[in-house]
Parts: C-alpha cells; structure tokens; sequence
C-alpha cells in the first residue's frame, strides 16, 4: 500500500461555514477572538483552518468540546456537507495528490465507497433501520460495484461474525438490535469495501460501559488486523486515551493542540486542553 513516511490522507486549511458569510467573517482574523460565531451576519466558522496529516494504520483523535466542530470536520471529509474551503489528499487515490473536495459527484461517490468508511453517533444516520442488517452491508458491496448475490451474502456474513453479531440475526432489522449491536452493524457496513481510511464520529456516546468496551476493543482490532487508519471523533477523553496514537484538541472551531495523546494528557500547554483533561479525567 502507501508509502509510510507519506500520510495517507492530507488535509490542509480547511474551512467549513455554515451561512453565507459576509466580508468580517470571510477574513476569519475578524472574528473576535475565541469565537466561531460572525456577529454581523450570524453565520459559523465551524472549522477554521483545520490542517492534518493521517497516515497508514494510525489513529488519530479529534477532542473538544460540544459545538467545537469535530463532527463538522469528519462530516465534510465524508462529504455529507461541503466544505467552504481547503483541501484533502489521499495518497492512494488516482496515483497523486488530487484536493478531492474539487472532484466530481461521481469521484465523490468512489471515495466514499471505496476509499472511506464512516460511522456516525447516531446510527439512524448509517444505517436503513428497517432494512436487513446483511441488506445494509450488501447495499454498500452494490454501490462499490459487487452485484453477484451469492458473493454478497457470504461476505455480509463474513463482516457481521466479525463485528460478534450472531449470523442468524443477519435477516433481521436493525431496529431491532441494542445500541451496542447497532454500532457494530455499522462499523461491519462502513468496513465492507475495506476501505484505508475509516472515520469514527462519537461512537461509543451513549452506550453502557461494558458495551463500551466491547466497540472500543473491536475498533482495536480493526486497527491491528487491517491497519486501517482512522480518526475518532469523541469528547470521551478516557476514549482517546485508550485509542489514539496522536490527538488533535479543537475549540470554536480553530485546532488549539495536537501532538502524541500521552503527552496532550499529560502535559497539556493550551490552557483550554488543561481545563478539558482536568474537569474530564
Ligand atoms: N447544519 C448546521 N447549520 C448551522 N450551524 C451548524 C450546523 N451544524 C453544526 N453547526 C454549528 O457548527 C458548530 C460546530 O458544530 P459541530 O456539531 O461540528 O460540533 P461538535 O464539536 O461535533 O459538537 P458535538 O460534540 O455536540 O456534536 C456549532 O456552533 C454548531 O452550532
């Protein structure tokens, strides 16, 4: 696959704004300071001028608090919004570094089948709660190109006994399942395409400890199995600890911190990491 010393997805500058903006607050430098919020026409800077490296089989955590723009981040690198600016490269996609918000609906799609997985707090937002579990998974294989049923079916088989869901609930609903079950449903669907990179919004939010568990040791083990990259998104400082490699610290918008987890946890510099490791630890 890619080469180690390069990262595997490159993002760079990236903005995402929700409201038309206007001439203060597209100059980000005149928003006052520590605020994400345009006084002169409402609108949010809800990433500003986010840069990144991820590379191959790392995980990298995203932390802040609520309304940071963490979910806003990941939901524009999935394309579920466009981004307002910047750019992301993937280093295994077309053979070199192509700003892959500037591709077409079509690319976009390929990305998203092939190249990334996502799963979402809510898994009403990733899954078709009425549809089969194995009908989710296989309507992934579809749009990546797979239409022989019998393939489809054994691989959707192979993906749910992975995630410890029992094969004979295949047919059922998800709807039916417990929130742990859920998530794993969707962690199997965003896995079934093997994609390189898989991006992990609040996963654990919600659910019992044990069950907690049991999702973070299965992330664990898609992570040493697959050397999948990934990056989570979580306000669950306990979460990144036992998960990421290196962490990035969001507040209003802006990235205020990153570096290798341990040393964040341990020797915050920014007063707000400070705040957050101590209030949450
Ligand atoms: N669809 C939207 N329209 C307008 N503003 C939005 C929209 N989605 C998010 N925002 C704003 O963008 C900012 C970042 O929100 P985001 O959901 O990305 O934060 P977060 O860190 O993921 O928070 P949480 O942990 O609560 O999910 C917030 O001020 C939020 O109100």
């Amino acid at each position: 696959m890619g080469n180690e010393d390069q990262p595997l997805l490159a993002v760079r500058h990236l903005m995402k704004r929700f409201g038309k903006g206007c001439a203060t607050c597209r100059n980000p430098q005149n928003l006052p300071s520590g605020s994400s919020h345009c006084p002169h026409c409402g609108s949010v800077l809800a990433c500003n001028d986010i840069s990144f490296d991820l590379y191959e089989g790392e995980i990298l955590g995203i932390v802040g608090e609520s309304g940071s723009g963490k979910s806003s981040l990941v939901q524009s690198l999935y394309f579920d919004s466009p981004v307002t600016s910047g750019s992301a490269t993937i280093a295994t996609y077309n053979k070199g570094p192509r700003n892959i918000f500037l591709e077409s609906a079509q690319q976009k799609r390929y990305i998203r089948n092939h190249l990334m997985g996502m799963v979402y707090q809510n898994p009403w937002i990733g899954l078709k709660m009425n549809f089969s579990s194995g009908g989710n998974i296989a309507e992934k294989l579809i749009a990546a190109g797979d239409f022989n049923v019998r393939a489809i079916r054994s691989r959707a088989a192979d993906l749910l006994d992975h995630v410890e869901i029992p094969i004979t609930r295949m047919d059922e609903a998800p709807a039916h399942f417990s929130g742990g079950m859920q998530q794993r449903v969707q962690i199997s669907k965003a896995l079934a395409n093997k994609p390189p990179i898989l991006l992990l919004d609040e996963v654990t939010t919600g659910l019992d400890l044990s069950v907690q568990a049991r999702v973070l040791d299965l992330i664990r083990r898609i992570q040493r199995e697959n050397r999948t990259a990934m990056l989570v998104v979580s306000h669950d400082l306990g979460v990144i600890r036992m998960l990421c490699d290196r962490t990035l610290v969001m507040k209003q918008g802006r990235c205020i911190e990153a570096g290798l987890t341990d040393q964040i946890l341990e020797d915050p510099q920014h007063t707000y990491t400070q705040l957050l490791v101590h209030s949450l630890l």
